[in-house]
């Protein structure tokens, strides 16, 4: 059996009488891309946030490459191995692609350089940068600003920061969210590639990316995972359709 890098165990949340994760458990195998998909308001984030360590479950636990990080903040986490993009663009704007990505190396780093020694000129940390804008397709654009780059080109750097901190698994909030249908198969590809070099745990309403790309898909509804499968088990299930995928997909 493939060892999980990632595994959920019976996570569970509440918000006053809300369960918005009821006894989750789910994992992320090595070279796979694992989406995670329901309506609005299934607690899709709010499971995220609890994986990432911004938000702390009632119950279960986060165990990270055979660690057990429940009790871990964002900071020790990704330091531990686990990369994110956000559902919101967390880019400076105004700063340069290159500036983006070194900052992101920065947070990889242990320690704060001294003020007296400017970051951008740290060999290290532009090195570090430098090598995943080129792992992203980007290095022809870091001396842009990053404002002027395409909505899927932000999406790419996004990735080329979480990179900086060499993940061993990715959890991605909505990547897809904002391209148009040239982006999406942009990106759809770019994935597929770079789930060999980490896992991902993917949250997408885009349900023709999450068809195209996903080795296994887990339907999340009222905070619970109603069925975990295949893309082809997960649109042959009744209670899927039902709850979720709605009757277009009859064919
Ligand atoms: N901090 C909070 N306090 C109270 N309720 C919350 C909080 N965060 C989320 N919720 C509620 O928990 C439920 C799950 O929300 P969540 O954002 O995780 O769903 P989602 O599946 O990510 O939705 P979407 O697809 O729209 O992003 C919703 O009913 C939401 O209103």
């Amino acid at each position: 059996m493939t060892e999980s890098l990632l595994d959920i165990r019976g996570i569970s949340k509440s918000f006053g009488a809300l369960k918005a994760s009821d006894d989750v458990s789910l994992d992320l195998k090595q070279g796979e891309i694992h989406a995670l998909i329901g309506p609005n308001g299934a607690g899709k984030s709010t499971l995220i946030a609890q994986i990432a360590g911004s938000l702390r479950p009632d119950s279960g636990e986060v165990w990270l490459e055979g660690r057990n990080v429940t009790h871990h903040d964002t900071v020790a986490r990704a330091n531990a191995g686990l990369g994110r993009t956000f559902q919101i663009s967390s880019l400076a704007m105004e700063d340069t692609v290159l500036q983006n990505a070194v900052l992101g190396a920065l947070g990889a780093r242990h320690r704060v350089p001294g003020v007296w020694r400017p970051v951008m000129r740290d060999s290290d940390l532009r090195a570090t940068a430098i090598e995943a804008l080129r792992e992203v397709g980007l290095e022809e654009f870091a001396h842009f600003r990053t404002a002027d780059l395409s909505h899927g080109q932000r999406r790419q750097l996004e990735v080329a920061v979480a990179l900086t901190l060499r993940p061993h698994v990715f959890l991605m909030d909505e990547p897809m969210a904002g391209l148009g249908a040239e982006g999406s198969a942009i990106l759809v590809e770019f994935l597929r590639n770079l789930k060999s070099r980490a896992p991902i745990l993917l949250v997408e309403h885009d349900m023709d990316a999450v068809f195209q790309l996903a080795d296994r898909i887990s339907v999340l509804v009222y905070g619970r995972i109603i069925a975990t499968g295949s893309p082809d088990e997960i649109r042959a299930n009744r209670e899927v359709r039902e709850a979720y995928l709605g009757e277009e997909d009859e064919e």
